[in-house]
């Protein structure tokens, strides 16, 4: 496959044994032009820049998603499976995990998920139990 070769001749970095090189979310923001463009996919870093000219979905939109989380964009596009497979030749390494959790667009998530979710749950049982209770209580 042609885009095999390229990604094997370009000797990715992170393709071989070993753990995989991790970046902060501040150093994969700097590199955020043509000249230089990375991307995080579910919390993955690719360096996208050779890939540039020959996404099918165009330059523009890798650009527009260069030095961010671009999952959410890549996701909603749909792509095949060939597309996912293509990731891996890009592949360069991880988000570091404290810079992920101190990402406003996942931490905001969190912050539902984990505490206001439960703490309404909680108030709703709460509630839901007194009002049987007296409820049982006066009749
Ligand atoms: C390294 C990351 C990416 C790879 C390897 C990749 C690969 C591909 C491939 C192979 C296609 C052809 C259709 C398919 O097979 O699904 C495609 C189409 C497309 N991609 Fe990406 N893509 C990447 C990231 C993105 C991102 C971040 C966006 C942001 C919006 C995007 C937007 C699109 C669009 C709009 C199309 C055209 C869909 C169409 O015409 O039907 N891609 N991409």
């Amino acid at each position: 496959m042609e885009g095999g070769r390229r990604g094997e001749a370009a000797g990715t970095t992170a393709s071989g044994d070993g753990p995989a090189p991790v970046f902060t979310l501040e150093e994969v923001a700097k590199r955020n032009s043509s000249r230089e463009a990375w991307l995080v996919i579910h919390g993955r870093v690719y360096d996208v820049t050779r890939f540039l000219a020959e996404h099918p979905g165009g330059e523009e939109v890798l650009l527009e998603q260069a030095g961010k989380d671009a999952t959410e964009s890549f996701e909603d596009v749909g792509h095949s499976t060939d597309a996912r497979e293509m990731l891996k030749q890009y592949f360069i390494g991880e988000v570091h995990p404290v810079s992920a959790s101190c990402n406003p667009q996942t931490s905001t998530k969190a912050f539902w998920s984990t505490w206001l979710i439960p703490i309404f749950g909680a108030l709703v049982l709460g509630l839901m139990y007194r009002y049987y209770m007296v409820d049982g209580k006066s009749s």
